[in-house]
């Protein structure tokens, strides 16, 4: 493989092609990640509002446990890291529990305006 002046390596064209084709499949599935996060973050947008009215807690640490024993075996089946399986997924629910502490706070103080 040689470099061009353009600073682009030059490439075997059916590499280039190949390459762009799997990137196509990237691509697609990643709109699909974002896809699927948002309406996962509409559903828990109601039920941040749903236990701010009930004056249930933001966290529930029990079903945490349950959906991370779940998702261990799914990506198992699935040929995934199940260690990044539950890192993922505790990524996404850290993010929903500040979601629920701003919902439950604006409950009792009120919206204020702020950036994030
Ligand atoms: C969405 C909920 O609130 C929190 C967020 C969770 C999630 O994002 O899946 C799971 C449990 C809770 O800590 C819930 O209780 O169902």
């Amino acid at each position: 493989m040689s470099t061009s002046n353009t600073g682009t390596p030059d490439v075997d064209p059916a590499v280039r092609e190949e390459l762009a084709r799997l990137r196509d499949s990237i691509d697609n599935i990643d709109a699909a990640v974002v896809h699927m996060l948002a309406e996962r973050f509409k559903c828990t947008q109601q039920v941040g509002h749903l236990k701010a009215r009930h004056h249930l807690p933001p966290a529930d640490p029990a079903r945490e446990a349950r959906q991370i024993a779940r998702l261990r075996a799914l990506a198992e089946n699935a040929k995934l890291d199940p260690a990044f399986a539950e890192k993922f997924l505790n990524f996404i629910v850290a993010e929903v529990i500040r979601h629920h502490e701003r919902i439950a706070d604006e409950a009792v103080n009120g919206a204020t305006p702020t950036v994030n």
